[in-house]
């Protein structure tokens, strides 16, 4: 399950679902014995709709659209229930739901746009049934408004925070915090969805393989500081060869990847020599000294090397493994290089 679905709205709507379809077939019974059959029909087919529903956001995959699709019609019944004229009083405390279940289920921006529709058309409701027969007195309006400001307030302070406060759990967990670039992990995700995508497109994706040559001299002879000063330059130098729909990820110590969404092998493999340029003519300084160091790279493409990332990263890692063999500093791409550059080391 992905870091990004927000874990507890799948619990909640199931939660609601169950309880608007046992509330929907007593409130039917009721509703039937007291003659208000378009009322009680209604409860009936909302009963059957989210027991029915309740199967489906089990599984699905895109619980936001079926969110939505439970949501809309549950709040556009309820507004109907207000307005029938033998409907009981109390089915105005269902209002002060309206808030909560649109923000936990939604999230800050629609919850708003959602609250704030069917609140402003509950109140419309509610000033028509009752208001101008003068039932309700000014105070009771009053307590009533001051009551659904302060949920709706509360629900939007809480889905705020929330929200902000799981970006950054998500962050951290899938950067890596010396270089701010992507982890381990979030390639797992990535390359597989990017594969899939660019299948659908006929495209394939590449993937380049890069690690550091000799870095623990640089450790070694500067110091571990100006070791990590390298790595940030590193990354730096990766973002400026690549484009926006690109991604940049460490995998740990000095090893990086680049994942490439709908390149095929030529453009992985100059995306690669631009970067191993990169860092050659890069003028990375620890104060006044000149520090020059260099990286060796694979590159591999899916269709040809495969199509999952075990398979990608496996290709990419053996043509790695042979730029270093072959004497660092180089891009390798493919089988002929890579036999050649086993077959005749440079060094
Ligand atoms: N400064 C710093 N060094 C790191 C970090 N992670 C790993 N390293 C260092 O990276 C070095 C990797 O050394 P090796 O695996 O021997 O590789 P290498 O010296 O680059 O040699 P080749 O890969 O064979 O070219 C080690 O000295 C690690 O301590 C880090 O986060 N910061």
């Amino acid at each position: 399950m992905s870091l990004r679905e927000p874990l507890h709205r799948r619990t909640l709507i199931k939660i609601l679902l169950l309880i608007t379809g046992v509330s929907g077939v007593i409130f039917f019974a009721l509703n039937m014995s007291r003659g208000l059959y378009v009322l009680g029909t209604v409860e009936l087919i909302v009963a059957a709709y989210s027991l029915l529903l309740y199967r489906v956001v089990s599984r699905t995959e895109h619980l936001d659209k079926w969110i939505l699709a439970y949501l809309i019609p549950f709040l556009t019944t309820m507004m109907f229930a207000l307005a029938q004229p033998g409907a009981s009083d109390t089915i105005f405390v269902w209002v002060f739901l309206i808030p909560q279940i649109s923000y936990l289920l939604t999230g800050v921006g629609r919850g708003f746009v959602i609250t704030a529709f069917y609140l402003f058309t509950a109140a419309c409701i509610f000033l028509y049934r009752f208001y101008s027969s003068g039932v309700i007195s000014p105070v009771s309006v009053a307590n009533i408004v001051i009551c659904a400001v302060a949920i709706w307030s509360f629900a939007h302070h809480y889905e705020h925070g929330r929200e902000r406060y799981s970006r950054k759990l998500l962050h951290f967990a899938e950067r890596d915090s010396l270089t701010g670039l992507l982890n381990r992990m979030r390639l797992a995700e990535l390359v597989e969805s990017e594969i899939r995508n660019a299948r659908a497109r006929q495209q394939s994706v590449a993937i380049v393989l890069l690690d550091l040559d000799y870095f623990k001299t640089v450790n070694d002879r500067y110091g571990h500081p100006a070791g990590d000063e390298a790595l940030i330059f590193t990354a730096e130098k990766l973002q400026s060869v690549v484009r926006r729909t690109d991604y940049i990820f460490r995998l740990g110590g000095e090893e990086f990847c680049i994942l490439l969404p709908g390149a095929d092998l030529n453009a992985g493999r100059e995306v690669a020599e631009s970067a191993r340029r990169a860092l050659e003519q890069g003028d990375f300084h620890i104060g006044e000294l000149d520090v020059p160091f260099t990286g060796s790279f694979g590159v591999a493409v899916s269709g040809r090397d495969g199509d999952s990332l075990i398979d990608l990263y496996h290709a990419a890692d053996q043509r790695l493994y042979a730029a270093k063999h072959a004497g660092r500093n180089r891009v390798v791409s493919d089988e002929m290089e890579l036999m050649f550059s086993v077959a005749e080391p440079a060094d």
